[in-house]
This record gives structure tokens, sequence and C-alpha cells, in this order.
């Protein structure tokens, strides 16, 4: 494991160019940076929080925990990078590209088509009675429309408007088939719809508008 300012070295970047254009001028696909052990690191936080949504601690257990907890955060502050050169959200050999903050998806299949992907909702996505919270659920349609509006425009858009049918309760910890394409363009306006299905079952639908940042545009 390198340290932050070996990384930061590692990783090509262009200061001139990296903040037009939205979130990055050029989206960065990365495979290396974070390490080989970068997914399983995120994996673990994963089923940690799956573990603090359902755990009833004793109050000496939280505050084991917290002090380990405290290590961990100590730990990670010697090696904080700027957010163009983390890896999160670059890492196309990880779920959700390695975003942590994201259900975590495989893509299966992508292009100017649309994208194709597996994504399953963690024990910490719970809304309540079992199934998947409707705000996780819009993340996912989210990330994975403004990734067909990506791919189909050839550059980054933002979300103008997203708005989700919930036709039937979401699962937890089940792979579920994901689809986004883009059904119609009208100069910048991207118009993308979505489906997330539980094998044969609809669970919701998507239609949102994104619309592709101008060259500088933030
Ligand atoms: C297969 C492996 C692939 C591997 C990976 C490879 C590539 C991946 C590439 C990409 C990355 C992947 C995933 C994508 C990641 C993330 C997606 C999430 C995106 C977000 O989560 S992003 C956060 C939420 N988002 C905002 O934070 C936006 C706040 N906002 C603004 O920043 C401005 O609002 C802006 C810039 C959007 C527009 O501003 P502006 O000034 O440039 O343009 P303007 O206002 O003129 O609008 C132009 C035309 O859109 C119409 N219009 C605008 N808004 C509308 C609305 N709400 N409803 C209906 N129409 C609307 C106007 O009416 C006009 O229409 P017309 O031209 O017809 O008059």
């Amino acid at each position: 494991m390198t340290g932050a300012s070996e990384q930061a070295q590692s990783v090509q970047t262009d200061d001139a160019a990296q903040h037009t254009g939205g979130f990055r001028a050029s989206f960065d696909v990365t495979t290396e940076r974070g390490g080989q052990s970068y997914g399983e690191m995120v994996e673990q936080v994963r089923t940690f929080m799956d573990k603090v949504r359902y755990a009833s601690p004793t109050p000496d257990l939280a505050d084991e925990v917290i002090d380990d907890l405290k290590k961990l955060n100590a730990k990670l502050d010697t090696m904080l990078v700027d957010e163009w050169t983390s890896p999160s959200g670059t890492r196309i050999d990880l779920p959700s590209r390695g975003n942590i903050t994201l259900p975590p998806y495989e893509i299966l299949d992508g292009g100017p088509e649309g994208v194709e992907a597996t994504v399953t909702f963690r024990r910490f996505h719970l809304g309540g009675n079992g199934v998947a919270h409707g705000g996780h659920v819009a993340i996912a349609f989210d990330d994975l429309g403004g990734m067909a509006a990506a791919l189909k425009l050839g550059g980054v858009a933002r979300t103008g408007y997203l708005t989700v049918h919930y036709r039937s309760l979401t699962p937890l910890e089940t792979p579920l088939a994901i689809r986004t394409w883009v059904e119609r363009f009208e100069g910048r306006k991207y118009f993308v719809r979505g489906t997330l299905y539980d094998g044969d079952r609809l669970c919701a639908e998507m239609e949102a508008l994104f619309i592709a940042l101008k060259p500088g545009q933030a």
C-alpha cells in the first residue's frame, strides 16, 4: 500500500481540465487507484453498516466500537486525497465504481443504447418492514441514469429532475435487474427512463431529465 502523496503522484491529472465541465472534464476510469484491497475495504465498511443498522449494543460495547472507529478514522486521516484523485467513483473493476455511498451495482453492459446492471440493496438500505428505502432506489436510478446519459452524449450531465414510480416492494440482499436508457434527447436535454425488476416483478420505474453540461460549467 502506498502513501497518499505517492498515490496522488501516480494518478495522471491535468489541473486545467480537472474542474471544467461539471464533475470532471474527462471522466477518469481506473482499476489501480487505492490498490488491490480497496474494494474489500469498502465491502467491509458496507458489512459494518449492515450490522450497525441492526445492532442493539450495550453501552460498553458501543464505547468499545467508538474507540475502534476512532483508530480507523485516524488511520485514514493519513491517506486523504482530493475528490479528483480518490479511487471512489473511478474504479470500474469494483461494484458502483468503488463509490461506497451508492447501492452496490455491477454493470453487465453499457453503451449509447443504455446500461444494464445488477443492483443489490443491502441490509443498511432498509426502509421498513424488511424492504428497501425508496430514496436508495432513487440513488441507484440517478447514478445509472446519469451513466446512460453520459454514455449517449459522450460527456457529463446533471440531473434536472428524477421521478420514481414505486410499483411494488423492493427486496434487500437480492440481486435485482436495473436498466437505464436515453429515450430521446433535444439539444442538451436527455430524457432517460429506467426499470428495476426482481425477477419478473417490476419494483420501480424511473423517468428523468439529465442536462448536458456546457464546457466549463460546474
Ligand atoms: C460500461 C462501463 C462504464 C464505465 C464508466 C464510464 C463512464 C461513466 C460516465 C459518467 C459517470 C457515471 C455516472 C453519472 C454520475 C452521476 C449521476 C448523478 C448526477 C447528479 O445527481 S447531479 C446532482 C443533482 N443535480 C443538480 O444539482 C443540478 C442543479 N441544476 C443545475 O446545475 C442547472 O440547472 C443545470 C446545469 C442542470 C442547467 O442549467 P443551465 O443554466 O445550464 O441550463 P438551463 O437552465 O438553460 O436549462 C437547459 C434546458 O433544460 C431545461 N431544464 C432545466 N432544468 C429543468 C427541470 N428541472 N425540469 C425541466 N426542464 C429543465 C430548461 O428549461 C432548458 O430547456 P430549453 O433549452 O428547452 O429552454
